[in-house]
């Protein structure tokens, strides 16, 4: 029997997401979009119901462009209320549904875009699927003045700080990824990075986490809920 490839289960939770969200869409609605590979094929399965929904917010200027192209039209989250659904990929994602995003550098976007959403859908394929998080280096994105401090403070937390060099985010901020990094508790783990100074934000997303997560196996788009 032939294997799925990643390709294959990235396409069909993207299209698994557009079903479940379909029936939820009126000509008001505005939704979240995600950034990465995997939301860009929620992007592209999105536009053929481009006439059902009133537009999205995105959470990085790529996904923005790439809604504009399909002629999604793209809003300033400052003009609109709550969002009803977020839809978004991971780099790791637990069975608690706690997640380690930012791969793509549009972590904080990405948290604040969450923030504003009643429902967080993460699509994913199986390989994203982990009992702890960590495996994944932590992506954090920092304001460039504060790196070599951040650095220190998270070599004391016992990760391996690693800059990654030529990335300038969305914000104008630079990212650290974090390797060798255990993080038992993501709940916990949030919380005391959220205390370091110079942290924009970190990947981990835990008291946000997903509400639904579409994961593509080789035998279908599993749904788990929280
Ligand atoms: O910054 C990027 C985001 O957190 C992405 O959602 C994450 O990296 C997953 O991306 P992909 O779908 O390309 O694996």
């Amino acid at each position: 029997m032939a294997t799925t490839t990643q390709d294959q289960l990235k396409r069909a939770v993207a299209r698994a997401a557009v079903d479940e969200i379909v029936p939820l869409l009126d000509r008001q609605t505005v939704i979240g979009v995600g950034t990465g590979s995997t939301a860009n094929l929620f992007i592209d399965e999105l536009a053929a119901y481009r006439h059902d929904f009133d537009g999205a917010v995105a959470s990085s200027k790529a996904s923005a462009d790439r809604l504009k192209q399909h002629g999604i039209p793209v809003y300033d989250l400052n003009g609109v209320g709550t969002l009803p659904v977020y839809v978004d990929g991971a780099d790791e994602i637990d069975t608690e549904l706690s997640m380690i995003k930012g791969g793509g550098a549009a972590l904080t976007r990405e948290k604040i875009v969450a923030a504003c959403a009643q429902t967080f859908i993460c699509i994913a394929d199986g390989s994203k699927y982990v009992e702890r998080l960590g495996g994944f280096p932590l992506p954090i994105e920092v304001i460039p003045m504060a790196r070599s401090f951040v650095a220190r403070e998270i070599v004391k937390l016992g990760g391996d700080p690693m800059y990654r060099e030529g990335v300038v985010t969305d914000n104008g901020n630079q990212i650290i990824d974090i390797y060798n990094f255990v993080i038992d508790d993501p709940r916990s783990m949030e919380a005391t990075l959220d205390q370091i100074t110079g942290i924009v934000t970190h990947g981990i997303f835990a008291r946000r986490g997903a509400d639904v997560l579409l994961l593509g196996r080789d035998d279908g788009v599993a749904r788990i809920t929280r």
